[in-house]
């Protein structure tokens, strides 16, 4: 499959997922907001039936704390108050009076109508306790709907009991749950169970909230509550409704963004080709001054791309986008034709230095050496000195390959240079890989200098260390007469920026050169004229 027929396929699938991952992610966080909205309302439900049951409990205690004042009396004498007592309070199925486990008075049924385990239909729970409650299936007289039974016993043996209805509490659940399918359970001190809601057990899905327990911290009551699937599912589609919208117009969102990315990433290719073809690219040359010599000895060439409606777009723009596009080793390769064009028309001296600037991913392609040889044998008639200016920007992974590619370039006649030193990352460690001739110093150093009698400790430190290392020393982007002197003072012995000449196409290179390229460069003088003229 053809490399650009791939990427496009690959595009198209970029664009599908986009599209699909909010609809995923947004599937994804509607369900986990559903588990929690129904994990929320088992809570609330399961607080709601705790508090009613213990208002229950306080009910039954404070009607067995009013049975004490029938304490010692007998039956036949609080019979009617009793069932009074009973009817009219709420909740009640029945309160009565106790002897041991016998009990003697009952508001239902009146004296001894049997025994505490026959009207509990069990034994009572052995519990030590004085106080005691317990949820229980039925009572003697209603045998099949569960109730709660509250004791008091007294040390003299005589006690007192209250029986509530179930059916209140059954009630209550069916309020709160029934609608939403909740099964609901109670016990008091793991009595019998009040349940509401469906009896059959839930299928095991995924959809399968797990049950919910909680406890009273006053009374030995417990409670669970189970949500059935449906609810999950009723949660999840309310959040969904609410969501899918927004996720829609985020799919469609982020696929025009990564459609509208890709053509670009594509269209960075195809312009900077056609663009070749079409002969847009163009040099410009920046002259550098020689200390030593006191005249222009060489230049930097740097790529200038003209569309066609007469706007420029910045070097740093496109040879960025070259070289995360994959595009510059073929740019670099055309700027050495068009450079290799140009300088068959110079008129220099041999010697002459002739600077470009290489990237990371040129020095590491197998034919970067063979595409330097090349270029050197094309201009080999004007004896140009060719320095290849490594740039930190990009990160060169496999230093010693290319140490060894430079090394065999400078057996053959060229130098090297460090670019915009101190700005990378790996400047010290450049120093120590590579066979270098020439440390530039970026022009950031440069704007530090404020005086000419000062210190300007980076750049004095970046100085020496060059001239320790015996590199020459190239000063980038001088703008000032302060700045050209203060270098000159230091020993820098090349300089460039537009305090010396802008850079400049190859017509007015010539012109340049034939007027200006022999003359000193005087700190005192003003450059003004000079530079507007280059
Ligand atoms: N403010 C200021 N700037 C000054 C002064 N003197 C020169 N300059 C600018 O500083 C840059 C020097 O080039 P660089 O550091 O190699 O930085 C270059 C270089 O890294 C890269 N570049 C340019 N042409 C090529 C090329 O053909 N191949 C590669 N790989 N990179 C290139 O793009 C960068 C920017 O290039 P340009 O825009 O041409 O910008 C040039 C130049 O116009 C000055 O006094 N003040």
């Amino acid at each position: 499959m053809p490399p650009q027929r791939r990427n496009r396929d690959f595009g198209w699938l970029l664009i599908v997922c986009a599209g699909l991952l909010p609809l995923v992610l947004g599937i994804l966080c509607t369900a986990i907001e559903a588990r929690h909205t129904v994990h929320q309302q088992q809570i609330t439900t399961a607080n709601s039936l705790l508090a009613q049951a213990e208002r229950m409990s306080d009910s039954a205690w404070d009607m067995i704390t009013e049975l004490r004042q029938f304490h010692y009396q007998p039956c036949s004498a609080i019979e009617d108050k009793l069932q009074r007592e009973g009817n009219l309070n709420a909740y009640f199925r029945s309160i009565g009076k106790l002897e041991g486990d016998n009990v003697t008075c009952s508001s239902a049924y009146g004296m001894n109508p049997g025994s505490l385990s026959e009207m509990m239909l069990r034994h009572p729970p052995v519990t030590g306790k004085a106080w005691w409650s317990i949820s229980i299936r039925g009572t003697f007289g209603v045998p099949n709907r569960p109730a709660v039974i509250f004791v008091r016993q007294l040390p003299d043996g005589e006690g007192f009991w209250a029986v509530i209805d179930g059916q209140y509490l059954m009630d209550f659940m069916r309020a709160l749950g029934e609608s939403r399918g909740y099964r609901m359970t109670m016990r008091f001190n793991d009595g019998a169970p009040i349940t509401s809601g469906p009896a059959e057990q839930l299928p095991e899905t995924y959809l399968k909230s797990e049950p919910w327990r909680a406890e009273s911290s006053r009374y030995p009551i417990s409670v669970e509550v189970v949500v059935p699937p449906s609810e999950l599912l009723k949660a999840w589609r309310q959040a969904l409704f609410i969501f899918l919208p927004m996720a829609a117009i985020f799919s469609i969102l982020l696929m025009i963004l990564t459609a509208n990315w890709l053509r670009r990433r594509i269209s960075w290719r195809d312009e900077i080709r056609r663009a070749m073809r079409n002969r847009q690219f163009s040099v410009h040359y920046q002259p550098v001054y020689s200390m030593a010599a006191q005249h222009c000895n060489g230049v930097e060439a740097l790529l200038r791309w003209h569309l066609p409606n007469g706007d420029t777009i910045r070097p740093d723009i496109f040879i960025s986008a070259a070289e995360e596009e994959g595009m510059i080793v073929p740019l670099t390769r055309h700027l050495l034709e068009l450079m290799a064009e140009d300088i068959q028309s110079w008129q220099v001296e041999p010697g002459f230095h002739i600077g470009l600037n290489l990237a990371a991913e040129h020095l590491q392609h197998p034919e970067f050496v063979a595409d330097i040889q090349l270029f050197a044998r094309r201009v080999q008639n004007k004896k140009l000195q060719i320095t290849l200016e490594l740039t930190e920007r990009s990160l060169i992974h496999d230093g010693e390959d290319v140490a060894r590619k430079l090394r065999l370039l400078q057996l053959q006649g060229m130098k090297v240079a460090i670019d915009d030193f101190g700005t990378g990352h790996c400047s010290l460690s450049y120093l120590q890989t590579f066979p270098l001739d020439y440390l530039k110093i970026d022009r950031g150093f440069i704007n530090a200098i404020e005086r000419l009698d000062g210190e300007t400790p980076v750049l004095d430190a970046i100085i020496n260390l060059a001239h320790k290392l015996q590199l020459e020393v190239l000063g980038e982007g001088v703008e000032t007469s302060l700045q050209f002197q203060y270098l000159q003072q230091r020993g820098v012995v090349f300089i460039q920026g537009y305090y010396y000449a802008w850079p400049m196409d190859n017509d007015r290179l010539r012109a340049w050169l034939n007027e200006q390229g022999q003359q000193p460069l005087l700190a005192e003088e003003s450059h003004e004229s000079e530079l507007h003229h280059s």
